[in-house]
Formats: structure tokens, sequence, C-alpha cells
């Protein structure tokens, strides 16, 4: 029997071969760890972006949108804290060269041999150093345990900003995107005339150094994020982070990842950033471990405050009913679109057991429907029902990404899509447009991808069933 064990290796496998992920620059021996999206991919990550979108602007009635520069003024980066602490803690392995991240080596070993009995989260460099040394981790790379000091590395790649070298400012790629959105706090509340509370929220790229990228899209030094910062009054925060907590939740669940491969991970005091109330981890059980999905955290007064004093301006707001100014408190759940997409990969990934007898497996991707990269393929049945089925395609394309497939037996090109998740399979049929002894019944035989099941429709009720199938 085959086995039908979901790993990464078939997931990569998948994504390559069929047009979801090539690796970057392949034709020049690549870039390490950069990623391009092919047409399938594209779609995907873009319906996980509108879904982000759907549920956080524009059904919210809280929030708002905004799409602010990558480029921004340095002092930004002073600000935000990004200039002195957005470290890594930089470990070499003396043996062998290989470079790692403390805090990731820590955590390898503590997976690896099953103990749970120190957070490496809340250690400093100094704890981590002892710990490596007292328990003789070892380098992945060649077994001994012979390390280097530990050294910060700041993770914000830097360039240039101008036409000559030495008129030239030194600037940032952002790391995240969220300053954006704290440095247009006051522009927003004014224009939109908004009251507390209410959130911003934004998808963009962001770019970090990262010392160890990996595990595929989960990892890369180039990368997209939807952020939302969500502005309340002091006092309330908790409330509000709890009803973001339950929403980000929701999102997950609603769009197919299971609880049971979803953990929420609060921090321990000792833990949280010193600005911070409260942190939730999303966790996902990728096929290599747990891994971070979404941050939420109660990030206090911090990041206004800290724009108010470097940049002199006024972060406060005014509450008109208690006639008072503050600074307002920010929850902020950051998600990111490559590493969730990655989620969404894994767990729609599945190798069913159709006849056990005959050997017979298929792969069929479970994505929920709003998420396929396309919602229906049309299938002629023959090629000579070719004309009749392109003018079903020509419709349903003005409305939803369909593909169109005539290439095989009709078993072979279900089997496809089942492959890269087409929820819905439409078959042109000789009876659909009839001949000299039989009159057309303008129907189609309609798929399901999940339970194969198949039901005739009219070609004109398509488009309302196929809506109702990819509702989110
Ligand atoms: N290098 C990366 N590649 C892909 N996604 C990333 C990367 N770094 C961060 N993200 C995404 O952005 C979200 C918010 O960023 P945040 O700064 O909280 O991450 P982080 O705690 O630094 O993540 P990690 O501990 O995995 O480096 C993460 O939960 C993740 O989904």
């Amino acid at each position: 029997m085959k086995n039908t064990e979901k790993t990464m290796e078939k997931i990569v496998a998948l994504c390559k071969g069929r047009g979801f992920v090539y690796p970057g620059s392949e034709i020049y021996g690549g870039l390490a760890n950069s990623w391009d999206y092919g047409p399938l991919g594209v779609e995907l990550k873009n319906n996980v972006k509108r879904a982000w979108w759907k549920k956080f602007v524009q059904e919210n009635p809280y929030n708002v949108g905004l799409d602010a520069a990558i480029l921004m003024n340095p002092q930004v980066w002073v600000a935000s804290g990004h200039v002195s602490t957005f470290n890594d803690p930089l470990i070499d392995c003396k043996a062998c060269k290989m470079r790692h991240r403390a805090d990731k080596l820590i955590e390898d070993y503590l997976q690896e041999t099953g103990r749970t009995d120190v957070n490496v989260e809340a250690m400093t460099q100094e704890e981590m150093v002892a710990f490596i040394r007292d328990n003789n981790v070892p380098c992945p790379g060649c077994g001994k345990s012979d390390f280097t000091d530990i050294r910060k590395f700041n993770l914000m790649f830097k360039t240039h900003q101008g036409v000559t070298e030495d008129s030239s400012t030194e600037v940032y790629l952002r790391p995240e995107t969220a300053q954006g959105i704290f440095v247009n706090f006051q522009n927003i509340q004014r224009t939109t005339r908004k009251k507390l509370p209410f959130g911003v929220c934004q998808v963009g790229k962001s770019f970090r150094n990262e010392i160890t990228p990996g595990n595929f899209i989960f990892r890369i030094r180039e990368f997209e994020q939807m952020e939302l910062e969500f502005f309340c009054q002091p006092g309330t925060d908790l409330e509000w982070f709890a009803y973001w907590r339950q929403y980000c939740h929701d999102w997950l669940t609603n769009l197919n990842i299971k609880d049971e491969n979803l953990r929420l991970r609060d921090h321990e005091p000792e833990e949280l950033a010193f600005y911070s109330k409260a942190t939730t981890d999303f966790e996902f059980m990728f096929p290599f471990g747990w891994g971070e999905l979404w941050g939420v955290a109660d990030r206090t007064d911090y990041d206004l405050k800290q724009h108010q004093e470097h940049s002199g301006k006024d972060m406060t707001y005014f509450d008109q009913e208690k006639n008072e100014h503050y600074v307002p408190y920010v929850i902020e759940p950051s998600l990111g679109a490559d590493r969730v997409t990655l989620a969404f990969l894994v767990e729609a990934y599945d190798e069913e057991v159709v006849d056990a007898e005959k050997n017979d497996v298929r792969t069929v991707m479970r994505f929920h429907p709003a998420l396929a990269p396309f919602k229906c393929a049309v299938l002629p049945l023959s090629k000579k029902l070719g004309p009749a089925a392109q003018e079903v395609y020509a419709e349903l394309s003005k409305y939803f990404m369909v593909d169109y497939d005539e290439a095989g037996s009709i078993g072979k090109r279900y089997r496809r899509q089942d492959e890269i998740g087409t929820p819905l399979c439409v078959t042109v049929d000789f009876q659909t447009v009839g001949d000299e002894n039989t009159p057309a019944d303008h129907c189609v035989t309609v798929r399901d991808r999940d339970t194969m099941e198949q039901v005739r429709l009219p070609i004109d009720q398509l488009k309302a069933y196929i809506e109702e199938k990819i509702a989110f």
C-alpha cells in the first residue's frame, strides 16, 4: 500500500510541480530561501489576503485599510526600537562553522529531547550560552558542541536612497508593516473622523535578514504581513485583546484549519515584552513541528508614545465624552501571509484511499473553496464538445477564476483538478448540446471535489451554485 503520510517533501514537490511555488531565480542556481509564487500560488495567496481583508476590513465595523510606503524615514526605526533591539542571537559552531540562532538551537533541542521545563523566549543571552554549555547542545550540522559566544545581529536590510553616494541617505526596508500605521494614526483619525475604538489594517511586504531562514515559505527574508493595529481606550484593552484573539481564531477555523492543529499559547508574565500586558502566539502543527502563525499582543500605549517622543508630534486622542486627551492603547494581531498560506497548503493536503484493493489513492487539496485557486474547471466530455464547453467557460470566467481542460480521460482530468484543490468540475456532455434526435437539455454535470458526488444542473444556475459554494 502506498505511504499516505503528509510530509513537507510531498507538499513542496506538489507546489513546484503544479505551479504553486517555485524556487526563486532558479535558472541561476537560485537565491537562498527566495521563492516565487506561480500561476496557482498567486491565486491562492491573493485569496488568502482577500479573505483576511474581507473579515478584517470589509465586514468589521471598526476597521479601515491603509497602504503605507515600504521605505520610511529612518527615525521611525529609531523610535520603534528596531535600530537598537531588533536583533537575533547569532552563534557559530567552531567545528563546522555553521551559523545558528541560539534560541532556535535550544528550541529544537528541547523539542527533540521532549523537555518542557525551559522557556527559551524568557531567557537572557547569558542564560542561553549557559544552557547550551551545560547541556552540551549539539550542532545540527556536525554533532559537536563547541560554539562561539552569542553576538547580536540586526535583522534590518539597509539600502541607500538618493542619486549619488555622498548625497544619499541610508534607509531600511521595513521589517514590519505596523509602523506605517502608527505614523499615520493622526491622519487616519482626522480624515475618517473615527471615534475610539477603531483599527487600521495593512497588507504588504516586510523584509528581515533572517539568520536561519528555511522550511520552505515558513521563514523567508522577503515576506508579506497582514497586520491590524486596533486603538482603544486604556482600561478596555484586555477586553479587546480577548475579542481579537477569538476573531483571529474563528478566521482560521472558518477557513478549514482544524482546532487540533492549532495551539493558542499565552505568554507567561516573564516572557512578555516589557510594554505588553498580554500576548498570545497562534501556533500551527506543520510537518516539521509547531510554528508561530499569528502573534496577538496588547502593546499598551508604547508605540504611539515612542513616536510622540521622537517626532515631537502629538499622538493623543481627544475623547469628547470624557473631555480629556490620552494616548490610546493598541491591540496588534500580526499574521504572515506566506506562513498562513503554507498552513493552508499543509492542512489541505490529503491522500485519500479510493480503492484499497487496486491501490488507488488520489491526492486532494481540500482548500476552503474561497481559497482554492480555481473555483471550477470546465471539462468537455469529448473534444467535439469544445465549442459548447468554451461558451460555459467564457461565461463563468466573468465572475470566477475558472480552468479549462480537454486533455485526457475524464477520470484523469478530475484527478488533476483534485490535486490543485478545484472544488467543482463542470462536465459538458452530449446531452448538454443534444443532436438531431434528442433536444439539448442545457444541463451540465457538476462533480464535488470532496465527496466526488455528481449533480445535474441547468447551465443558467451554475453561477449561483458556485457563488454559494465559495461563500466566506
Ligand atoms: N521571516 C519570516 N518569514 C515569513 N513570515 C514571517 C517571518 N517573520 C515573521 N513572519 C510572520 O509575521 C508574523 C508577525 O511577526 P513577529 O515579529 O511577531 O514574528 P516573530 O515573533 O519575530 O516570528 P519568529 O519568532 O518566527 O521569527 C509572524 O507570526 C509570522 O507569521
